[in-house]
């Protein structure tokens, strides 16, 4: 479970990028945080994930405090960034060795690991090519097999779609429900509705770092469909390339 309280940042001055953000994450859900450009779905995950510091407010990732136990809540999550351009000089599999080294994953689990993940995301034959040679899809699947393999109850996803190819992004929303079956949590950020509408069991929308609606995907229907001031927020969600 996460669970942010009065979550709030600034980068500079007065504008505030997330303001007075309390939200629920239960487990077992798939849970979509939705949002326009600019409106502060990666700045709320960057201080979920102890990337960036919260100006003020709490959050908890399976009751641990992020910003006051750090290391035993980064235990229990794995997150895609939304820009997948790191580790670019080792190779596939020095990476996800790498990341089976930091997570303690026996060896021979890891092999066979390895061997399914990137053969599902069909990067198997690239794994010894430096990652500076793989495209935007190629990099994002070696992160997200890299978070499959320590296999945490926690994942945080930014965007994780964007770029991928038809049948990968099929494979990784079948994961997402999967994951969630099991009783775990899955957050992941967003600014097409089509793709809540398609995997979501809940969701949360803010626009200009402000919390608009969280709930179920019917009373979000519901809202957008009475509530004329949202007319412009469903445009710019549905609006997209
Ligand atoms: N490093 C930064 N310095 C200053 N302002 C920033 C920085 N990063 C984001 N912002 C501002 O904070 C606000 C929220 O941005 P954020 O990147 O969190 O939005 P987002 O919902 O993730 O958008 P997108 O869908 O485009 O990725 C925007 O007004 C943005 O311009």
């Amino acid at each position: 479970m996460i669970q942010f309280q009065h979550v709030t940042k600034s980068y500079s001055g007065d504008k505030k990028a997330v303001d007075q953000l309390s939200l629920t994450i239960p487990d077992g859900k798939i849970f979509g945080f939705l949002g326009p450009n600019g409106a502060g779905k990666s700045t709320t995950i960057k201080m979920l994930t102890g990337i960036l510091p919260i100006d003020e407010g709490t959050i908890t990732i399976n009751s641990f405090d992020i910003s006051k136990y750090p290391l035993e809540a980064k235990k229990t999550f794995g997150y895609v960034p939304d820009s997948p351009n790191m580790f670019l000089r080792l190779k596939g599999i020095e990476y996800l060795n790498f990341i089976g080294d930091v997570y303690d994953i026996p060896t021979d689990q890891r092999k066979e690991k390895i061997e399914y993940l990137t053969k599902e995301f069909g990067i198997y034959d690239v794994l010894n090519d430096a990652i500076q040679t793989y495209s935007h899809g190629m990099r994002q699947k070696i992160i997200v097999s890299g978070v499959l393999l320590h296999d945490p109850d926690v994942w945080i996803l930014d965007e994780p779609l964007t770029g991928l190819d038809p049948k990968s992004s099929y494979k990784l929303k079948e994961m997402m429900r999967e994951h969630a079956r099991k009783g775990k949590t899955v957050f992941f950020s967003t600014h097409v509705l089509e793709v809540v509408e398609q995997l979501c069991d809940e969701v949360a929308i803010i626009n200009n770092g402000k919390l608009e609606f969280t709930g179920k995907m019917d009373d979000m229907r519901e809202k957008f469909s009475t509530e004329g001031s949202l007319e412009q927020l469903f445009l710019e969600l549905t609006n997209h390339e």
